[in-house]
């Protein structure tokens, strides 16, 4: 809704009313109308201003309704008749104004801003782009490099940007809604010819053609298969090479092909994910609505290797006050000073002041004594880890959290270690832990929904988007991982090289294949765990035993190339080769081709044609099946939680949406038979086993992904 009064007696105000972010519903735009025409028809309104109920002009298109039939009068028609306007249009922007919102204000004749707005055109996070005229009108306002920066990225910019940009023509630190409607009597009968912008000729530099050429390359390469910044390119270049009217008509175009594709699609279901992570829930039945969490003002890091630096890091940045322990004097004094520069980088980065006196240091755990909150970060071994928790337990103030940073070992194990093992939870990081957005928060049985809310908390205020999930080996993340590499390395041994599977899940849009992601974790952790459990062993006998363990099959690729000393990018040799240890270019190596070759003729494998499809099936499908396992489990309350941790953790191309998004565009019936293919093939597979879930999903018709909850209730309720 909109409501219409007259405010000073000749300004006709506009005030959008849809919370939560005043999105234009059909009902909105109705009343954008509606409110139009009675200015225009009132002749003792001289002008006209919009403004936003709550401090917040718009979000934007009201993305709910994306997905049904459109109803209500459109953007574009509504956003020209403001332009055609013979009255001034004012737009007085407080807190947003974002995609559809901006090209409102675009259309508008004057944009008034607070200096605390953020204005931007997002719609290609959703897999679109400004269709509402704005790929044609911002190039033509602001000139054609800094309207592609806007439409290409989607990213915000505040007020002072704006200006700077000339996309805004004042901004102000008082009541927005005043100063605009001030400006609107002033502005009230002058001529309007200079102020609609889609006669404005769009100013492009001399060498435009070279700007696009290397807009376009730049894009294509960071876009990893996603369409919606190629077409906002070609938009902007519309706007730059046609007249107003045959740009919007290829606006037109390419919008409605992006409209109707999957990509569009599988990121607005993911901004819809991204936000229901928040609402979290536990098998127990405890909520994010019900349980409340207790602030934290004082947090301790223990354990300032690369993950407990990036997480001390991330705490400082965000404010809060840090005791950082390293046992050792002089890994202390390097890891201070890796802080401090890690601090100081970002600072300059971000234009503010660098939050080294946020963090103390010591080489005692007695320090801790007086935290809210205490990470451990030290070397993921469960032995260490409980010795840890023991002395924390004993030193800490009653009351404070323990949390762990541990990857996959059972959270249960060390809350059993301490006084209070309801106070105990996971927080597992992503390195680097002050850059990756991820957080797994990871409930043991004996967690209380005060500890997980708090942690849920606390992510959220060091900015990072977190997710709930249950104590398991490896959790969500790293347990779908598993089978995922398990099927890289079978492919090997099937014919397959790394660099063809690397460049088979590059071109699906994963930032790095497998092996080119393991290269980089380091080839020396997965061989600690499989020989902690049992796996790797040195020297095992030759033949069919060596590829079959504890009952399953298993490739010791990856153990034989630690055992040559062979880490990935550290020791400058892994999967690939590389020109010195810590370089990032990965080249395809001779010597790991032949090892293939030998390792195969030893195990009496003759190497076959492997295809695209099976590459992706194999590695894709497995991960997915044990992502329903997972469901079935109750460690993930929702295919949602799943796709956030992908595409935040393990760089999932956005665009497919996540794991069990992705399974749906597939078909779940589709899937459901490839797998049960491939579990022939390879029996003694089980991750190729399709799970119960899978087959009652489908068996109940293949639902849309939000109505698996019930099927999963139903599930979970008859075990
Ligand atoms: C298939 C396509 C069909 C197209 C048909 C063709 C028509 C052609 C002409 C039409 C052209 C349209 C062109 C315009 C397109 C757009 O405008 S697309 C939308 C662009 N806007 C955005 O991307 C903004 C998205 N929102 C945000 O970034 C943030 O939500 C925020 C506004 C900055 C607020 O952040 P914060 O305070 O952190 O709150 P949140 O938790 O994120 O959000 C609060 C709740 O509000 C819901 N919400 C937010 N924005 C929208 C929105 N635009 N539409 C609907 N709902 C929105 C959000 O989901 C939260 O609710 P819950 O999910 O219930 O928690």
């Amino acid at each position: 809704m909109a409501q219409y009064t007259r405010v000073s007696g000749s300004v006709g105000l506009i005030t959008l009313q849809s919370p939560p972010v005043n999105a234009l519903s059909a009902a909105v735009r109705q009343a954008i109308v509606d409110s139009m025409q009675r200015a225009l028809s009132e002749p003792e309104v001289k002008s006209v201003v919009i403004c936003g109920q709550n401090g917040l002009f718009s979000g934007g298109a009201d993305i709910k309704e994306f997905r049904g039939q459109m109803s209500g009068p459109p953007l574009i028609p509504m956003i020209h008749a403001i332009e055609a306007s013979s009255k001034p249009v004012v737009a007085a922007i407080e807190g947003i104004a974002l995609g559809g919102a901006l090209e409102l204000a675009l259309g508008c004749h004057y944009r008034i801003a607070h200096s605390k707005a953020r204005v931007g055109l997002p719609e290609v996070t959703l897999g679109l782009l400004p269709g509402a005229g704005g790929s044609q009108r911002l190039p033509r306002l602001i000139g054609v490099p800094a309207a592609l920066d806007l439409i290409t990225t989607g990213r915000h910019v505040t007020a002072a940007e704006a200006l700077k940009f000339g996309l805004v023509d004042q901004i102000t630190d008082h009541n927005t809604v005043n100063v605009a409607v001030k400006f609107a009597q002033r502005v009230a009968g002058q001529p309007l010819d200079a102020r609609r912008i889609s006669t404005y000729p769009c100013l492009s530099p001399p060498d435009v053609d070279v700007l696009f050429e290397e807009v376009m390359q730049r894009v294509r390469r960071t876009a990893r298969g996603a369409i919606a910044p190629i077409a906002c390119v070609q938009a902007v270049r519309a706007a730059a090479t046609l007249p107003y009217n045959q740009g919007m008509e290829r606006e037109r175009e390419l919008m409605a092909t992006l409209s109707t594709s999957g990509q569009t699609r599988a990121l607005q279901y993911f901004f819809f994910a991204q936000r229901a992570v928040g609402r979290w829930s536990m098998p127990s039945g405890a909520r994010w609505d019900t349980s409340k969490p207790r602030p934290v003002h004082k947090a301790a890091v223990i354990g300032l290797g690369t993950m407990g630096r990036g997480i001390a890091v991330a705490l400082a940045q965000a404010g809060f006050s840090v005791v950082a322990v390293e046992t050792q004097e002089k890994q202390l004094m390097e890891a201070k000073q890796a802080i401090s520069g890690m601090l100081e980088r970002g600072a300059k980065r971000r234009g503010v002041a660098p939050a080294l006196d946020k963090i103390n240091y010591g080489c005692n755990i007695q320090s801790v004594a007086h935290v809210d909150l205490v990470i451990e970060a030290v070397f993921e071994d469960m032995a260490l880890k409980k010795k840890v928790f023991q002395q924390l337990s004993a030193v800490c103030k009653p009351g404070t959290f323990l949390c762990s940073n541990t990857s996959g070992l059972d959270i249960d194990q060390l809350a059993c270690q301490t006084r209070n093992p309801e106070l105990v939870v996971g927080m597992h990081f992503f390195a680097p832990a002050h850059v990756m957005k991820l957080l797994e928060v990871v409930y043991g049985p004996k967690s209380s929904p005060l500890a997980v809310a708090t942690a849920m908390q606390l992510g959220k205020k060091i900015g990072k988007v977190s997710v709930a999930v249950g104590n398991c080996r490896g959790f969500v993340g790293n347990r779908m991982l598993k089978p995922y590499l398990e099927q890289a390395l079978f492919l090997l041994e099937e014919g397959a090289t790394p660099e063809f599977v690397d460049q088979v899940l590059e071109e699906f849009g994963f930032a790095m294949g497998v092996f080119r992601m393991s290269d980089l974790s380091g080839l020396d952790v997965g061989w600690k765990v499989r020989m902690a459990d049992g796996l790797a062993v040195p020297n095992p006998t030759t033949g069919q035993a060596t590829r079959l363990r504890q009952g399953r099959r298993y490739s010791p690729l990856g153990d034989l190339l630690c055992e040559q000393g062979r880490f990935g990018q550290k020791t400058g040799r892994g999967w690939y080769q590389y020109n010195k240890p810590g370089s990032q270019v990965a080249k395809p190596d001779p010597w790991l081709h032949s090892f293939l070759d030998e390792y195969r003729a030893w195990h009496a494998l003759v190497a076959r044609r492997i295809d695209h499809q099976e590459v992706l099936e194999r590695c894709l499908y497995s991960m997915i099946n044990e992502g329903f396992r997972i469901l079935e489990d109750g460690i993930a309350a929702g295919p949602e939680d799943i796709d956030v941790i992908y595409v935040f953790g393990y760089s999932w191309p956005r665009h497919r949406g996540g794991p069990m998004f992705y399974a749906t565009t597939v078909g779940l019936n589709k899937v459901l038979e490839r797998l049960e293919h491939y579990h022939q093939a390879h029996p003694d597979v089980p991750s190729l086993q399709p799970c119960d879930l899978l087959r009652k999903l489908v068996a109940s018709g293949s639902p849309p992904i939000q109505k698996w909850r019930e099927v999963i209730k139903k599930v979970r309720s008859q075990l």
